[in-house]
């Protein structure tokens, strides 16, 4: 079996290469001859765990090209992105394979559309422009087959998740299941095109909802004077709840983006908007915290440790980082940036030293695992404040070596950071130590971290 992979980017590439390593012959497409030129020289564009070691075993059946060829399946993984200023999709790359699939599409050839689309957009836009080719659907066959894998376990989640598969008919479904078995071992769940169309949007819709909410507690419970990490540590002892985590706002080429291809045809979605702005508008309010606890500093210079949008990777897609840094240097404050998973920046990266030297506010925007150990001694800050956005740093670590301490949703960091008029809860346990008495006997008594979290640091 041929299969011709167009686009060679974090999702084309690693599935490009499952299914060589899995025996077939898979030409890999990309438009850009930089991606072409780093694999045909036998690097790797982007870092994943595992890619490496997958790339040695599939290199024998993958070739690269700019073009593609005649195949017995195309496989399309081109970025959707949003047009900032429409909040629409931005179709034009998938239009583009589907053009490019055209001149070598035969009858019982199959198309897979990987990316991320607006429900309709296999019937509407894919399916008519690849029957350019003079065979018809039915007689070629078509599926979409959203891709969940999240970024930091790719390959684990390629082959271990269940898949949505949605075809255009019958023989479209079965086909794309028999070829995606070849690799995955997740449950396969049978549809039509549009229903996995509208999955996929839903899944990180819901995402981003639920991340809202959780923005909108750590606010609120700043307001409270509590702390909202050991607020949702608790609340997610409940069977039925899971509160996600708070953070600086949503990035990522998915959760941020996706929610808008959903409603980008409707007019009756506001709880997906306002969840949308809530996001959006977290480096904003890590801002204002900044902007207050700076208020009598001059030329005040902000370090921020972590640009890549999440923990533990570089991709720097949509990153709150970009609008904080944006929003700070229009108000005038010097930014200095550290992320040691980061390549590229459109900001200067520099080295932890170099980016705190002389620094007013450290501001950790991204929950890397290599800062939750951070050792504060040494740094040549200028003033000793930090605005963790992420509850991850050692805060007993920090306020020992004379930091001010602000993190994101702890009422009683605003307390300690800023005097305020409102006054934190006087506990029944010292703050910071929620304890648990389960019903058993003996009864068993568990003390959160005082980060309110339970085993974390
Ligand atoms: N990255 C993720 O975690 C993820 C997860 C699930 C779904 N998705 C979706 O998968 C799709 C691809 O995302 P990605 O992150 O891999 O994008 P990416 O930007 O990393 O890679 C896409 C590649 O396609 C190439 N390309 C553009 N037009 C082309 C064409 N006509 N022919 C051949 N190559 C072309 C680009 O040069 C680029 O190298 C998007 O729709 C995205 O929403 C991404
Ligand atoms: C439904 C789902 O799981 N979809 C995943 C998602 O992958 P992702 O890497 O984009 O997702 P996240 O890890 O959620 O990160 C997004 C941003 O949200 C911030 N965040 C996260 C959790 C939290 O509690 N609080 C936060 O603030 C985080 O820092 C970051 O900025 O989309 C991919 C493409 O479609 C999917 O394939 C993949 O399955």
């Amino acid at each position: 079996m041929k299969i011709c992979v167009l686009g060679l980017g974090y999702i084309g590439l690693p599935t490009a290469l499952l299914f060589a390593a899995h025996g077939a012959d898979v030409v890999g497409v990309d438009v850009k001859q930089s991606v072409v030129d780093c694999l045909n020289s036998g690097n790797l564009p982007f870092g994943e765990p595992g890619l490496n070691n997958l790339y040695s075993e599939a290199k024998s059946r993958f070739l690269v090209r700019t073009e593609p060829e005649a195949a017995d399946v195309f496989l399309i993984a081109v970025p959707t992105p949003l047009d900032p200023a429409t909040k629409v999709s931005n179709l034009s790359y998938v239009k583009s394979a589907a053009d490019m699939i055209v001149p070598h599409l035969r009858g019982g050839n199959l198309v897979t559309l990987e990316s991320t689309v607006p429900p309709g957009t296999s019937e509407r836009v894919v399916i008519p422009r690849l029957e350019k080719s003079g065979v018809a659907v039915g007689d070629f066959l078509y599926a979409h087959c959203p891709e969940r894998a999240i970024p930091g376990r790719t390959l684990q989640e390629m082959t271990g998740n269940s898949r949505i598969i949605g075809g255009y008919d019958r023989d479209s479904t079965d086909r794309a299941t028999a070829i995606y078995q070849t690799f995955v071992r997740g449950q396969i769940y049978q549809t039509d095109t549009r229903t996995a169309e509208f999955v996929k949007l839903m899944e990180n819709t819901c995402r981003d909802v639920n991340i809202a909410l959780a923005n909108e507690f750590a606010q609120l419970a700043e307001e409270c004077g509590i702390n909202v990490w050991e607020a949702i540590t608790l609340a997610n002892k409940h069977p039925r709840v899971t509160v996600l985590n708070p953070g600086p706002g949503v990035g990522g080429h998915c959760i941020a983006v996706d929610p808008w291809f959903l409603t980008e045809n409707s007019t009756r979605c506001r709880m997906i908007s306002t969840a949308r702005e809530i996001n959006d508008s977290m480096p904003n309010y890590v801002l204002r915290v900044a902007r207050s606890l700076l208020a009598g500093v001059r030329d005040p210079t902000i370090s921020i440790l972590g640009v890549a949008y999440k923990g533990n990777v570089g991709d720097t897609r949509e990153s709150p980082a970009f609008k904080f840094i944006q929003l700070a240097e229009n108000e005038g404050y010097a930014i200095r940036c550290h992320d040691p998973y980061a390549a590229a920046f459109a900001h200067p990266l520099m080295d932890l030293p170099e980016a705190t030297a002389g620094s007013d506010c450290i501001v950790i925007l991204t929950d890397h695992d290599c800062f939750r150990k951070l050792d504060p001694a040494g740094l040549q800050v200028r003033t000793k404040l930090v605005i963790d956005a992420r509850n991850i740093l050692d805060h007993e670590k920090w306020t020992d070596q004379g930091f001010a301490v602000r993190v994101l949703g702890d009422g009683s960091s605003v307390q300690q950071t800023v005097p305020g008029d409102i006054a934190a809860p006087t506990g029944l346990y010292p703050a910071g130590a929620a304890r648990s008495i389960a019903s058993s006997s003996p009864p068993s008594i568990s003390l959160l971290s005082p980060n309110g979290r339970e085993g974390y640091l």
